[in-house]
């Protein structure tokens, strides 16, 4: 009888991000609001995670304090294997630009730059070779050609999202942080976002983490992640937008 060697074990990797007991409160004059309240999570690599939950249920701060935008008040966040909480500014903006993009609801474009140069942007910044025939694809990517001299105040507001979309891709980040990243488009482009999200994630291994309020947006990721007061209270995998959408009905109840 022959037997086949098995296949070497593969090397152990750490989640592309990780957080470790989080807690966010904030304290203002009018007392304390307990965002997030003790988030474990790791956010394997490849993956394409759905965060959804009711209203001030912690969504956005957890994405803020999982890209190192906002320090957690207790707990810790990892981006691969590094402990960011330990970094100091420089480091962390360094490790931002190498390996993080976001799409937020403000979409952080440039106002004195075209379309084009908004993509370009953080390849610029961290110093590597802008091929223009890539950031041109990255534009009709998101059914954007022809618009590529444009400045932000001469598109509208999903066609803005759209840019900071194709800036997001463009950047080929291992990690893509996406906040409501089709609130502002219509159907067809919103699912033309969403299925790149998904070949990134399937074919380039990015690891994305998008908040969403949209069972369908939702049905796209491989997890969706639930939060309730600041705690992750449910998770569904492959699941379609019927039965997250039926998730979310319990929730808000
Ligand atoms: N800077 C802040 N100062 C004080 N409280 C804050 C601050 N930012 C958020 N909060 C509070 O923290 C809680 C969580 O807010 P967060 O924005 O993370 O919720 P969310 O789930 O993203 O909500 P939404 O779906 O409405 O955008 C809410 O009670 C909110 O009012």
């Amino acid at each position: 009888m022959t037997t086949t060697p098995l296949p070497p074990a593969p090397a152990w990797t750490p989640a592309a991000v990780t957080l470790d007991g989080i807690t966010r409160t904030y304290r203002s004059r009018a007392g304390e609001v307990h965002a997030l309240r003790g988030v474990t999570h790791a956010f394997a690599r490849g993956s394409f995670t759905a965060v959804m939950g009711p209203s001030g249920s912690g969504k956005s701060t957890l994405l803020q304090v999982a890209a190192g935008l906002d320090r957690p008040t207790r707990g810790e966040v990892r981006i691969g294997d590094v402990p960011i909480g330990r970094l100091g500014e420089a480091a962390r903006t360094r490790l931002r630009r190498s390996s993080m993009a976001f799409v937020f609801q403000a979409y952080n474009l440039l106002d004195a730059l075209t379309a084009y140069e908004n993509v370009a942007l953080p390849a610029r910044l961290a110093g590597r070779r802008v091929d223009r025939a890539a950031v041109l694809a990255a534009l009709a990517a998101v059914g954007l050609d022809g618009l590529a001299k444009r400045r932000p105040a001469e598109l509208s507001g999903g066609q803005q999202q759209r840019v900071a979309i194709a800036r997001a891709l463009h950047a080929r980040p291992d990690v893509l942080f996406a906040d409501e990243p089709t609130g502002a488009l219509d159907r067809a482009s919103g699912r033309q976002v969403l299925e790149l999200m998904r070949t990134a994630a399937e074919e380039r291994g990015q690891t994305i983490v998008m908040v969403t309020h949209d069972p369908l947006a939702a049905s796209y990721a491989d997890s969706v992640l639930f939060l309730a007061d600041g705690l992750v209270v449910g998770r569904l995998q492959g699941a379609d937008a019927t039965a997250i959408a039926a998730a979310m009905s319990e929730l808000e109840r």
